[in-house]
């Protein structure tokens, strides 16, 4: 069932959450949350996103709180922990909110930094962790094929798990990958899927090892369940810094899918300074678990976005809204 715009926004909440260190150049988060005869969902693309963009993220958040809910195979999600661009005598303290896990993925390729900071900070990650842990760094694009190259080089004795993203274009990637033959660093998809006209032509230029898979922009559990379906290649579901209500369409989504080889990104809930619910989705002994978020009205009202920004939400509501009725997203 699509529900018309009156009806997505009849019991729609905008808030504006603090983070506790700066991310993706931000430290605040907004988000739409929006309640339906299943549950709620989140809409939250980021300000920046067009609504062809955003449309999809529409989509998402309906089909959490109007669509049936996907069988899950599992009650917890193993996760990561998420480390931004921050000094290295902060990594300690940051990595600290997230508990006890055995993986981290380091934000790499910040353009105020040089790939020496990357070094320092993978170093001391590794250092915390020990051997056994695991360390992902993601590039979220930044790198020519060359610079990609060297970073791997220069990152090789801290033994990584994956490159995510380290470049932009498909090409790029099947380039670096085919570069990095005997170096066995696996290459993971995220914007080259999440961003991409055709989300499985990464997969069918056989240029990266495995995806990471965002609820939002993909449209939905049962879309990214399709996606990595088709794509043949292990799966890591991630967040794009939600809140504990998309934390939890997230965790669905882990929870269905047949095979989890990777920890999840979904442990950001520890990035937030505050949250919709008392009961956040925040990673204990490693995983967070499945289970629906109801958020509470208290912090609703306490993290209430201001006026104006609420009507900015519900007109891009309204014109997403508009975009998904011309288009077959919300077909399933
Ligand atoms: O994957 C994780 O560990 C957490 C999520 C995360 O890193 C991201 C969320 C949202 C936007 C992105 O800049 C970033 C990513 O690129 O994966
Ligand atoms: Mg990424």
């Amino acid at each position: 069932m699509t529900p018309d715009v009156e009806e997505l926004l009849a019991d729609a909440h905008v808030v504006r959450l603090p983070l506790v260190t700066r991310f993706r150049g931000v430290i605040e988060r907004e988000a739409l949350l929006l309640r339906g005869p299943s549950g709620w969902g989140e809409f939250s693309p980021f300000l920046e996103y067009d609504d062809a963009e955003a449309s999809a993220w529409l989509a998402a958040a309906i089909d959490a709180a109007w669509g049936a809910p996907t069988p899950v195979l599992r009650d917890a999600v193993p996760v990561n922990a998420t480390l931004p661009t921050v000094p290295v005598d902060r990594i300690r303290e940051v990595l600290e909110r997230f508990g006890e896990v055995r993986t981290v993925k380091v934000k790499v390729a910040d353009a105020r930094e040089g790939l020496a900071d990357d070094v320092a900070r993978v170093r001391e990650v590794r250092r915390i962790l020990g051997a056994e842990g695991r360390i992902r760094v993601d590039a979220n694009a930044a790198w020519s094929v060359d610079q990609a190259e060297r970073a791997a080089h220069a990152l090789a004795p801290f033994d990584l798990e994956y490159l995510e993203q380290p470049c932009t274009t498909v090409a790029e990637l099947a380039e670096l990958r085919e570069r990095l033959r005997d170096w066995q660093l696996p290459i993971a998809a995220d914007e080259s899927v999440r961003k991409a006209s055709d989300p499985l032509a990464v997969a069918r230029a056989g240029a990266a090892d495995l995806l990471v898979v965002k609820v939002q922009p993909l449209g939905g559990v049962a879309r990214a369940l399709r996606i990595v379906a088709e794509a043949g290649l292990p799966a890591v579901v991630s967040s794009a810094i939600d809140t504990s209500v998309g934390l939890a369409m997230g965790a669905r989504l882990a929870a269905a899918l047949p095979e989890l080889a990777y920890d999840c990104g979904l442990g950001t809930a520890a990035l937030l300074a505050a949250d919709v619910t008392a009961e956040p989705l925040r990673p204990r002994g490693g995983v967070i678990a499945v289970r629906a978020v109801e958020p509470d009205a208290t912090l609703l009202r306490q993290h209430a976005a201001p006026p104006e920004r609420v009507a900015w939400w519900h007109e891009r509501v309204r014109r997403c809204a508009a975009l998904l009725a011309a288009s077959t997203l919300t077909a399933g």
